[in-house]
C-alpha cells in the first residue's frame, strides 16, 4: 500500500472515531463477550449511573440489573453477524411499585454483531417518547371509558365543514345512526326544516368567533323519530385550522337530548303559575303577563281590555249544595272561559270565585260581546254536580286601556273592579263597562 492510501485511510478512521464521539446518539463497541473496546461520551453519561463501582468495563455488567437477558440473547445469537436485538426497551425505575409511579426513565438499545468478534451498541434516552406514548394511552382509555359510560350525549366529532368525521357508541345511543353517517353533514340529526346548509356554516363560524355555538331545538333520530336536543359545537383546541387534513376532526359536536329536563322545566313553570283548582292562570301569573302587555302597549299603541268575573251569591251555593260542590263549579267556569276566550287572551283565577281575563288588542265594546256571550252560556247551562244541577250566574266588570292612552295597572283593575261592583249593585248576572259615573258613585 502506497503512503498516499495509508495517510488516506489514517484519515478516514480518524473521522470515524470523530463520528462516533460526537454523534447524538449512544455507540458503543464491544467485544462479543461484552467488554468495552470503545464508548462514546453520550453513551457513558447513560450507562454511568448504571454501574455499580464507577467503572464502565462491561456492556452486559453495565445493564446486568435492568437487562439480564442481553448476556442470554448475544449468546444464542449462532448468526456470523446482523441485528441482536432492535430499539429494545430498558426501564431503568421499573421496580418497586413506587418506582413505577414516576416518570419513566427508559433507554432504547439496538445491539448489532459485527463479526465473530464485536458487537455495536446504539443507545438513546426515549424517557420523554415513552411518557408522551403512556399519557396518549390513558388519554385514549379514558375517553373510551367517557364514550361507553355516557348514556344521554352524544359526541360526535365534525371536520372542517362540518360533516361527522367519526362514529363512535354514544352516536348509536343518542340518535341510532350507525358508522354510515360519517361524511354527512351534522344537519343529518335535524329535521329537514329545522336548519339549512348555511345555517350549519354559520354555527361553525360562530364557535370559530365564540369559542363555542349553542342552539336548542327538535332533532332527528336515525328511524325519523323527533326529540328536543340541545346541540353546542366547539372547535378542538390548540388545532392550527391549516394544518387539518380534509376529514379530520376539527370541532366536536355534544348532542344532547333535553326532552326531559324540558318536560321537568315546563311542569315546575305550569305548577308556579297555574291555578290548582281549575287549572287556568293564577294571580302571580296574570299580574305579570298584564303589566307586559301594557309595556308592549306603550311601544306599540293598540287598545287593551281586562274583564273581571265573579260568581254569584256563590256563598249560598256553598252553603246550599256543599264545598265540593262550589269546588266543582268554579271547575266549570274555568274552562267555560277557557273555551270562550282566545288562545292570546290570558284567563285567570284571582281570589275565589272571581275570575280576571286580559285581551290585547281588544275595545272595550269587544270585551263586552264576549262577556255576555258568557254571562248567557252560564247562566243557560246548570252544572251537574254529582248528578244535581247547580244553577250559576256570574257578572262582569270591564275597563280598557285605549289606543296610545297611558294607563298603570292598578288604575285599570280599578276601574274594572268598580264596574263589577256596579253589575252586582245592578241585580247580578249583568256585565257592566267603566264609565267615569262609576267612579263618582
Ligand atoms: N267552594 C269554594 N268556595 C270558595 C272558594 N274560594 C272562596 N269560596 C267561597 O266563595 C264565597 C264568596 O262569598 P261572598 O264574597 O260573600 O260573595 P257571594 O256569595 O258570591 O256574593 P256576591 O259576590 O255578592 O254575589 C265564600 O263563601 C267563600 O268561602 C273555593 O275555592 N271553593
Amino acid at each position: 500500500m502506497s503512503s498516499d492510501a495509508h495517510a488516506q485511510l489514517a484519515a478516514e478512521h480518524e473521522a470515524l472515531i470523530q463520528f462516533l464521539y460526537l454523534a447524538p446518539v449512544g455507540l458503543v463497541q464491544t467485544g462479543i463477550d461484552g467488554e468495552i473496546v470503545m464508548i462514546n461520551p453520550i453513551s457513558a453519561q447513560l450507562l454511568m449511573p448504571l454501574s455499580r463501582d464507577g467503572c464502565l468495563t462491561n456492556l452486559f455488567t453495565a445493564l446486568e440489573d435492568v437487562a439480564p437477558e442481553l448476556r442470554h440473547l448475544c449468546a444464542h445469537f449462532t448468526r456470523p453477524n446482523g441485528m441482536i436485538c432492535d430499539g429494545l426497551h430498558i426501564h431503568l425505575n421499573s421496580g418497586a411499585p413506587a418506582a413505577r409511579t414516576r416518570a419513566p426513565h427508559v433507554l432504547s438499545l439496538s445491539l448489532m454483531k459485527l463479526d465473530g468478534a464485536r458487537l455495536m451498541a446504539v443507545l438513546s434516552d426515549v424517557s420523554e417518547q415513552v411518557r408522551r406514548e403512556r399519557q396518549l394511552r390513558q388519554s385514549d382509555a379514558w375517553l373510551n371509558a367517557l364514550l361507553t359510560s355516557i348514556t344521554d350525549y352524544a359526541l360526535v366529532g365534525l371536520d372542517r365543514q362540518g360533516r361527522v368525521s367519526d362514529w363512535n357508541a354514544t352516536i348509536g345511543r343518542v340518535t341510532g345512526f350507525t358508522p354510515a353517517v360519517v361524511g354527512q353533514p351534522y344537519s343529518v340529526f335535524y329535521p329537514g326544516d329545522a336548519t339549512t346548509l348555511e345555517q350549519v356554516q354559520d354555527r361553525l363560524r360562530e364557535a370559530d368567533a365564540n369559542g363555542w355555538s349553542l342552539d336548542e331545538g327538535p332533532r332527528l333520530r336515525a328511524d325519523g323519530s323527533r326529540f328536543l336536543g340541545s346541540t353546542m359545537i366547539s372547535p378542538i383546541p390548540d388545532l392550527d385550522p391549516d394544518s387539518i387534513a380534509e376529514g379530520e376532526t376539527a370541532y366536536c359536536l355534544v348532542l344532547r337530548d333535553v326532552s326531559e329536563q324540558r318536560e321537568l322545566i315546563d311542569t315546575r313553570r305550569k305548577s308556579a303559575f297555574s291555578d290548582h283548582l281549575t287549572g287556568v292562570a293564577n294571580r302571580r301569573a296574570f299580574f305579570e303577563a298584564a303589566e307586559l302587555e301594557l309595556t308592549r302597549n306603550r311601544r306599540t299603541p293598540r287598545p287593551t281590555a281586562l274583564i273581571l268575573f265573579d260568581a254569584d251569591h256563590f256563598k249560598q251555593i256553598n252553603d246550599r249544595h256543599g264545598h265540593p260542590a262550589g269546588d266543582q263549579v268554579l271547575c266549570q267556569l274555568g274552562k267555560a272561559l277557557s273555551n270562550t276566550f282566545r288562545q292570546v287572551d290570558v284567563v285567570a283565577r284571582v281570589g275565589g270565585e272571581e275570575f280576571a281575563v286580559l285581551l290585547p288588542s281588544s275595545t272595550l265594546a269587544g270585551a263586552r260581546t264576549v262577556a255576555e256571550r258568557l254571562r248567557e252560556l252560564v247562566a243557560a247551562e246548570p252544572v251537574m254536580c254529582d248528578g244535581v244541577p247547580v244553577s250559576v250566574t256570574i257578572s262582569a266588570g270591564i275597563a280598557a286601556v285605549d289606543a296610545g292612552e297611558h294607563l298603570d295597572l292598578d288604575t285599570l283593575i280599578k276601574r274594572a273592579d268598580r264596574a263589577l261592583y256596579a253589575a252586582k249593585a245592578n241585580g247580578r248576572n249583568r256585565v257592566e263597562c267603566w264609565s267615569g259615573d262609576h267612579d263618582a258613585a
